[in-house]
């Protein structure tokens, strides 16, 4: 075990202790506490377990795992029928339905997994109060969100114990809490500040907006433009205030409240520049590339002297151009993906000939709705939510969020990647329901996303959405993955970047794949590895079947709720428990002859293979066998060392066919090399195809050694979702592997 792998451990177990601890506090649900602190003590503790967190979070430790109670929908009850409830009154493990608690903050507010800070009610108990998925302190910091002295209410409070004598207010969706403004008219008068909201006009607001504007304090902006808005400003003076607050909201990601403000499509009553190119910086940000470029072709004849506008007419213009064709400059995205940090590129997501349809037994899929080739480009989608993970994953302290009914627990990204989707789709209500409308398991949630005007999102269907619909991957690009899987003596870097792409989420699993992804940044790129009929439904691998066996791929399928009834798993099931040990014993065997230096003879592994080979009663183009495809490779590298062409193209093809594909002409015939059918693609098959390429030119076979490359780079652009790359990375392949003849 590393010193990372020891902290891992560590903080695994830490995290149990903490757990089993506060199972036992969970038992007193219903109770009234009694033993609550007082405001002083609170502020005390509070400051030093906020100093406990800082420590753990400066060592790279754990402090406070986030804790999830048992799923609970948001408040969809507008505030006004609430009734007031106080602290006292409220009981442990509980969600107070049908009323709202007015809280003081006491204290500034620190992060410990959500926001936390000190609060008092109307009659002065105290108890702390915790926010999640706020946003997060590079863009709005705590003390902002929550300062001392802010006044808060919080809709259909949960109250939780999380100690001895230690109580506080959950509130885990974002809907669930109102800041007030000082001058609001539920503000207790004793709670009221003067220094605060006394300004008198809607001109003095928009002023008091601006400036907050020129410091990049957005919020605040939006604030005090709404505080203008409502003091019944003039026409001039709302459109104003409106075109203004128009721009903090496309800096703080609200686009949907951005367009409101513009008043798109007519801008009336008085068109202007400014409302029309933030109405579409809105639509693009919201994907309306459609949209987008008609306001800014508009915006254009109106002020063609503007060159701003005629730069942004054709940035939307090339995204409509990728949107429609599928075209893209795919060595630029690598290059793009590479520098931007985090790598979410400025591309358009293209839908190719796809559809969702009903998939039997596994609810909906993607199907194809025409013929296609094999290599062609389905989807090239950009992500709906995507978090990049640091190149040192060990820099950051742990996050996890544990729930307490299943014991499931995320981390790291995902506890970002999930957050960011809460606050996506509550400042975009608009993208709800593409969102809403992945599957998400037997978990139903609340289907009412709107309460007094404003979009209520429920945190825990986001999750089970997420958790069922999202994809890791180890690089920030397929590109990088690979070639640290070709370099001798790399080790393969894993960095759980993750993201959620609401097309290719509806792609289903089958071991048997005939579609391939790959990454570039936030987009991922669906290319079919097959030449598949109209109306084939598309499947590709959630746990790789070359590098699980079929238990590991039972226990993933398991956690995504389907059993898989592909052939290869059907035969895994058929098959006797001594043969399947009989191949793992074959399999360990051949791993250790393969490790020896010097090599070992060819011959050795090619009896290895070939008892391995025996195993198998289906014919490989129903049950593929998956176990021969490494093996093989190694004899034929052998079989490259030892400058044997005519063995090399023997075992190149006897692993194409061992992984289901029908080809002719590998081998010393006049026949013509051909791929009939494709078999099981993935990445190893470039090398191959490589290895086939270069025995065929020392044969003197150029057009098979032409139309096997074309097979190298057909495979390279089906898992690396592009061919621009395939020279800089393969080259060299002839000398890599010794091929000088
Ligand atoms: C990412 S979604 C795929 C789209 C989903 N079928 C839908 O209707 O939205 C993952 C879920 O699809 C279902 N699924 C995926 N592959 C399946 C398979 N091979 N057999 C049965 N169900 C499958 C499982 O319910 C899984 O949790």
């Amino acid at each position: 075990m590393n010193a990372q792998e020891l902290v891992q451990q560590e903080f695994l177990e830490r995290l149990k202790i903490y757990s089993d601890g506060l199972r036992v506090h969970k038992e007193r649900k219903g109770e009234r506490p009694t033993d609550r602190k007082s405001a002083e003590e609170l502020e005390c503790g509070f400051l030093e377990r906020y100093l406990t967190h800082v420590d753990a979070a400066r060592d790279k430790t754990l402090a406070f795992p986030v804790v999830v109670p048992i799923p609970y929908p948001p408040c969809i009850t507008p505030v006004a029928e609430l009734k007031n409830v106080t602290m006292r009154e409220l009981r442990l493990e509980t969600r107070h339905k049908g009323t709202r608690l007015l809280l003081k903050a006491i204290t500034q507010s620190h992060r410990i997994g959500g926001i936390v800070a000190a609060t008092q009610d109307t009659r002065g108990d105290a108890a702390a109060v915790v926010m999640y998925h706020q946003q997060p302190e590079n863009v709005r910091r705590a003390v902002d969100i929550l300062g001392k002295g802010s006044v808060i209410l919080v809709k259909e409070p949960y109250f939780e114990v999380v100690g001895p004598g230690q109580y506080r207010i959950r509130v885990d969706h974002l809907s669930d809490v109102v800041f007030l403004e000082k001058n609001d008219p539920r503000v207790p008068k004793a709670w009221r500040s003067k220094a605060l909201g006394s300004e008198k006009t809607a001109d003095a607001y928009r002023l008091k907006g601006n400036e907050a504007v020129e410091q990049n304090k957005f919020w605040e902006a939006i604030t005090a433009y709404s505080a203008g808005l409502s003091l019944k400003p003039t026409a001039d003076e709302t459109g104003a205030l409106c075109r203004n607050r128009a721009l903090a909201y496309l800096r703080t990601r609200q686009y949907d409240a951005a367009l409101l403000d513009t008043c798109y499509p007519d801008f009336l009553p008085q068109p202007s520049y400014n409302g029309m190119i933030r109405a579409a910086e809105a639509l693009y940000h919201l994907g309306r590339f459609d949209e987008s470029a008609k306001v800014m072709q508009k915006l254009c004849s109106e002020f063609p002297n503007h060159e701003h506008a005629q730069g942004q007419l054709e940035r939307v213009q090339a995204r409509l151009s990728e949107q429609q064709t599928g075209v893209y400059d795919f060595r630029q995205l690598q290059i793009d993906a590479t520098k931007l940090k985090p790598p979410t590129l400025d591309r358009a997501t293209y839908i190719g000939p796809v559809e969702v349809r009903d998939a039997p037994g596994k609810g909906r899929g993607l199907f194809v709705t025409k013929a296609v080739k094999a290599g062609d480009l389905l989807l090239c989608e950009k992500a709906f939510g995507y978090v990049h993970a640091p190149e040192d994953k060990y820099a950051r302290a742990p996050t996890i969020m544990v729930h307490m009914e299943t014991d499931r627990a995320i981390m790291n990204e995902q506890v970002d990647l999930l957050q960011a989707l809460i606050r996506k789709l509550y400042h975009n209500p608009s993208l709800i329901p593409t969102f809403t409308s992945l599957c998400h398991g037997g978990y139903e949630g609340q289907t009412t996303f709107e309460v007094d005007g404003a979009p209520a999102v429920d945190t825990f269907l986001v999750e089970r959405i997420m958790t069922l619909n999202v994809f890791g991957y180890w690089r920030t690009t397929s590109l990088a993955d690979h070639i640290d899987f070709v370099s001798p003596n790399t080790k393969r870097e894993q960095d759980h970047s993750c993201g959620v792409w609401t097309t290719a989420s509806y792609i289903n699993h089958s071991c048997m794949n005939n579609v391939e992804r790959a990454f570039i940044g936030d987009m991922m790129i669906v290319r079919a590895t097959k030449d598949l009929d109209a109306d084939t439904e598309l499947g590709f691998w959630y746990k790789d079947p070359f590098r699980s066996n079929f238990a590991q791929r039972q226990a993933d399928h398991e956690e995504w709720g389907f059993v898989c009834y592909c052939s290869l798993c059907e035969d895994a099931r058929a098959t006797e428990t001594s043969t399947i040990d009989k191949r793992k014993e074959l399999w360990l065997e051949a791993e250790e002859l393969c490790g020896r230096i010097p090599p070992t003879p060819a011959y050795e592994i090619e009896q290895i293979a070939k008892a391995l080979d025996d195993t198998y009663t289906q014919p490989a183009s129903k049950v593929p066998r998956v176990e021969l495809r490494d093996l093989l490779l190694v004899i034929a590298r052998l079989y490259v060392i030892s400058k044997e062409p005519s063995k090399v193209l023997e075992y190149v093809g006897k692993m194409l066919t061992s992984l289901g594909f029908i080809i002719h002409g590998a081998d010393t015939s006049s026949t013509r090399f051909a791929v009939e059918q494709w078999g099981m693609v993935a990445e190893p098959f470039v090398e191959a195809f490589l290895h086939a390429r270069k025995a065929f030119e020392v044969l003197g076979r150029p057009e098979d050694a032409e139309k096997a490359k074309e097979y190298a780079k057909l495979v390279f652009k089906m898992v690396i979702g592009e061919d621009d790359s395939f020279e800089a990375v393969h080259g060299d392949h002839d000398t890599r592997f010794g091929w000088v003849c």
